[in-house]
């Protein structure tokens, strides 16, 4: 029987300085979150000891699990020649060629501290170009938590029920037009009724935020046929989808090339990072070369680029993604033998290492998604944490696979899957 004595201690006080008692709103999970003291592998251990597979993973960035030797190596070293310069630093022409030659839609690209800063600048790039200001954006998409976006926003913000968030201004989101995603002909009918002031269609290729939701077949290729069509830029959000459906994100594996890219964790190795980038004709718009703005005291932070090097160093010497491929996919697949033995109407969704049990049939869009059993699902949750086992605690999270989860720590998840589903 695991006990939360020192978590509980420490969420009451924080409860009194800082709102919710968390840094974000995901992690105040009910009725207490448990505080992380150490990390490593595939495990967190709380302030009172108890240990935990972690298949949260703060959310994406740590693909190769935590306190992997070679990240903790290169960032040490970086510590060694200091940490913020304030000028340029060899470190992001090293990663920016790296990033670039995998993502070649990347002609140019600039490193900022966030995925949320990194949305924001290519919304900008988009708009600044185009000279437009209505913007295109997914129901259940999450892009940060910046004004223009908060709309039907999924992850913490429908987990809350606060989608559209009270703060924003009318006017911020009053040029933010909704569509389902999987859903051609919505997507058609407002590119034709907005003609000639849509600046971008945003989107996560593969819904990560609303738990995993997968495109249908040629649905990508038909946003980017019609976005095209309509002189409409298009934006991928791969901050999760980066570097994680394959080295060159969700645009190499169903072979799209956007003309704006976003992408934000696994290439900060678990430091703060983004990065935004895309055609040079647009990215040569943005200061100091074009009249397009953005800055930052922390872009190209030098602890982060170190660790993002690191971590494509790893994940190309020892073939990272093909091995999770393979653990994600017989995840999802005893998974799912497991719910058909129970004969439940719940789904097993994901691809690459990203998974989810849901409580309902597949959604195919947010709508579909609302309709899920999400208490269920946080019962389920709590069952699992009990057993050890810390997935994301929202129905409307993806959970990760990292590369540190061998074969025994699958093996002990499953087994707490089995008694926890049937229970
Ligand atoms: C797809 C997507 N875009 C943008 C963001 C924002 O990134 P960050 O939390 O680094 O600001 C997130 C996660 O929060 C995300 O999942
Ligand atoms: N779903 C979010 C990112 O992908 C969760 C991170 C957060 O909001 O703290």
């Amino acid at each position: 029987m695991m006990h939360f004595d020192s978590s509980i201690r420490l969420f009451d006080q924080a409860k009194r300085l800082m709102p919710g008692g968390v840094s974000s709103p995901v992690r105040a999970i009910s009725p207490y979150p448990f505080y992380t003291a150490r990390a490593i592998g595939p495990y967190l251990w709380d302030c009172d000891g108890n240990r935990f597979i972690d298949y949260c993973l703060a959310y994406g960035p740590m693909i190769l699990g935590h306190r992997h030797p070679a990240i903790r190596e290169a960032v040490s070293d970086q510590m060694d020649r200091g940490w913020l310069y304030g000028t340029p630093s060899e470190l992001e022409v090293r990663l920016a060629e790296r990033v670039s030659s995998l993502y070649p839609s990347m002609e140019r690209l600039r490193f900022v501290s966030s995925g949320t800063e990194a949305t924001m600048a290519a919304i900008r790039v988009a708009r600044g170009s185009t000279g437009r200001d209505m913007i295109i954006k997914i129901e259940g998409g999450f892009h940060g938590a910046h004004d223009s976006v908060l709309v039907k926003a999924g992850s913490g913000a429908t987990t809350l029920g606060i989608p559209d968030s009270r703060g924003v201004p009318r006017d911020a989101t009053k040029n933010t037009i909704q569509v389902p995603y999987n859903d051609p002909a919505a997507l058609e009918e407002v590119l034709e009724r907005f003609s000639g002031r849509i600046a971008c269609l945003i989107m996560e290729p593969v819904l990560g935020n609303i738990g995993p939701i997968l495109p249908d077949k040629g649905y990508l290729q038909t946003a980017r046929r019609l976005t095209e069509k309509n002189d409409v830029l298009l934006i991928f959000d791969e901050v999760i989808t980066g570097f994680r459906l394959s080295l060159g994100g969700a645009q190499e594996l169903f072979g799209i090339k956007p003309d704006l890219t976003t992408l934000g964790k696994i290439i900060g190795g678990g430091f703060p990072i983004g990065v935004f980038g895309g055609r040079a004709d647009l990215m040569d718009q943005v200061a100091p070369g074009g009249a397009i703005y953005q800055a930052g005291t922390y872009n190209g932070s030098p602890a982060s680029l170190a660790a993002g090097l690191a971590t494509l160093d790893v994940m190309e010497k020892e073939d990272t993604i093909n091995k999770l491929n393979r653990s994600g996919e017989s995840m999802r697949l005893a998974l799912k033998d497991m719910v058909e033995d129970l004969g439940q109407d719940w789904s097993v969704v994901g691809i690459a290492s990203m998974f989810k049990v849901f409580f309902g049939p597949e959604p195919h869009n947010y709508a579909q998604a609302l309709r899920c059993d999400r208490q269920g699902y946080f019962e389920f949750f709590r069952r699992m944490l009990d057993s050890g086992i810390f997935l994301t605690p929202s129905q409307y999270e993806t959970d990760f696979i990292s590369a540190a989860h061998n074969q025994d720590v699958i093996e002990t998840t499953l087994e707490a899957f089995r008694s926890c589903l049937k229970s």
